[in-house]
C-alpha cells in the first residue's frame, strides 16, 4: 500500500470562481478535475511542497496560504494525506503549465463527482461560503 502526502493550493479569486485543473487521461484518477498540487518530497514542509507544486504546475507563486482543511483517503491502492491550502493572492497568472487544460470556475454542489472522491467534503464546504 502507497502512503503519499499530497499538498494542494485551491486558487480562489475575488469573483469567488476557482481554477481548476484536469488530470492526465493516463493518471491515477484519470480526467478528474482537481486542485492543483502534488506531492510532498522528504525534507519539504506541506507549504513548501504547495509552493512548488503551484509554481510547476500553474505558473503562480503563492502569496499567502491558510490552511483550509487536512483529510485522508484510502483508495484500493493507496493511503492518501491530503493537505488543502486556500490560496487568495499569488504573483502571476495561472495556467496548465504541463499542458493540461485549465479553467477558472464557479463551483456548485453538484460538482463534487468531477473531482476524486477524496475531495466531497472540500467542495461541499467551498459552495457554501
Ligand atoms: N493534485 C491533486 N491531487 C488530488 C486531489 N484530490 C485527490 O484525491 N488527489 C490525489 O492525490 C494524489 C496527487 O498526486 P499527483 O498525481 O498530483 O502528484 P504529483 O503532482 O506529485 O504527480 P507526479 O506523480 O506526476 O509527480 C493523486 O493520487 C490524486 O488522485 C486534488 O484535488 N488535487
Ligand atoms: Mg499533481
Amino acid at each position: 500500500m502507497k502512503i503519499l502526502q499530497i499538498a494542494v493550493g485551491i486558487i480562489r479569486n475575488s469573483h469567488n470562481q476557482f481554477f481548476i485543473t484536469q488530470r492526465a487521461a493516463d493518471a491515477h484518477m484519470a480526467n478528474k478535475w482537481e486542485f492543483p498540487g502534488g506531492k510532498i518530497e522528504s525534507g519539504e514542509t506541506p507549504e513548501q511542497a504547495l509552493t512548488r507544486e503551484l509554481q510547476e504546475e500553474v505558473g503562480i507563486t503563492p502569496l499567502g496560504a491558510t490552511l483550509f482543511d487536512k483529510l485522508e483517503y484510502t483508495f484500493p491502492d493507496r493511503h492518501i494525506t491530503l493537505w488543502f491550502w486556500l490560496v487568495e493572492s499569488w504573483e502571476g497568472e495561472p495556467w496548465g503549465r504541463e499542458g493540461q487544460p485549465g479553467n477558472w470556475v464557479t463551483l456548485s454542489a453538484e460538482d463534487a463527482d468531477k473531482f476524486p472522491p477524496a475531495n466531497e467534503p472540500i467542495i461541499a464546504r467551498l459552495v457554501q461560503n
